[in-house]
C-alpha cells in the first residue's frame, strides 16, 4: 500500500488555521517571515503560535536569503523543526545554515523549464530535503506563495537522494493529478487554501486534505 502523502501548509498565522491543518492531517506548518508577504508573521506571532502546534506537526520557518541576525532571532524564539530556503542562498549557504543552527534545512528550487532541473542536482547533497516549486515571475513581489504551477511532466521518473515536496498552485481539484504525474509523496501549498491573499480558508483546507490524502 502508497504511503500516505505528507502535507505542509505554509503560510499560516492563525491559531485556528493551524489547527484545522492538524486536525485535517496535516504534517508541516509553515511560517513566513518575508515583510513583503501577505502572509508574514512577525517573530513573536510565530512564536505564539509555534508552542501550540501539536506534537508531530513539524514547525517550518519560511525565509528569504535571511542573514544570520535574522535567523539568530528566529531560531531562538520559535520552537522550530525545519529552516526552509525560499531564496537565492547558494549550496554553500545551506551548509552553514545547517551547521549553525542545527535544523533540517529544505532548499527551494524553482522549475520553469527541464533546464532548471540540474539546480536540484545542486543541492541535493547539501540539504536535508528540496521543495520543487514554480518558478516566479521575475515582475512577481513574491519569490513563491503566486499560485503558479510548472509543467509537472518535468518531473516524470525524476528521483533525487534527499526527500523532496511538490510545490506550486496546487489546490483540491488538481493535488491528485499532481500526485499520480509527479509521484510525488509530500506536497506544500499556500493560495490554495486561501479566500483571498494571506487569509487560509477553514473549508479548503479540509477539502485540499481530504484530496491529497485519498
Ligand atoms: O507565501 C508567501 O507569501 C511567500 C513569500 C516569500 C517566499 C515564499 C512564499 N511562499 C512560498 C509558499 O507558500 C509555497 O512554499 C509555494 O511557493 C507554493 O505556493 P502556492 O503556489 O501559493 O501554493
Amino acid at each position: 500500500m502508497p504511503a500516505t502523502t505528507r502535507v505542509k501548509i505554509c503560510g499560516l498565522s492563525t491559531a485556528k488555521d493551524i489547527r484545522v491543518a492538524a486536525e485535517a492531517g496535516a504534517r508541516y506548518v509553515g511560517f513566513v517571515f518575508f515583510p513583503k508577504s501577505p502572509r508574514n508573521v512577525t517573530i513573536q506571532q510565530a512564536r505564539d503560535l509555534a508552542v501550540d502546534v501539536p506534537l508531530g506537526v513539524a514547525k517550518v520557518a519560511l525565509t528569504v536569503n535571511a542573514d544570520n541576525d535574522l535567523l539568530d532571532a528566529i531560531t531562538s524564539a520559535v520552537p522550530l523543526d525545519m529552516i526552509q530556503l525560499h531564496g537565492s542562498e547558494s549550496p554553500e549557504r545551506v551548509t552553514e545554515v545547517k551547521a549553525r543552527y542545527g535544523l533540517p534545512v529544505m532548499k527551494v528550487v524553482g522549475l520553469s523549464s527541464a533546464d532548471d532541473l540540474t539546480r536540484i542536482a545542486d543541492y541535493e547533497t547539501v540539504a536535508d530535503q528540496i521543495l520543487v516549486d514554480a518558478k516566479a515571475p521575475k515582475d512577481a513581489d513574491l519569490p513563491g506563495g503566486n499560485g503558479l504551477s510548472f509543467d509537472w511532466r518535468l518531473l516524470e521518473g525524476r528521483e533525487w537522494a534527499v526527500p523532496w515536496m511538490l510545490a506550486g498552485g496546487l489546490h483540491a481539484g488538481n493535488v491528485a493529478e499532481a500526485i499520480a504525474r509527479t509521484g510525488a509523496r509530500q506536497v506544500d501549498l499556500s493560495s490554495g487554501v486561501e479566500s483571498a491573499p494571506g487569509v487560509k480558508d477553514p473549508a479548503k483546507i479540509r477539502e485540499f486534505m481530504q484530496a491529497a490524502l485519498a
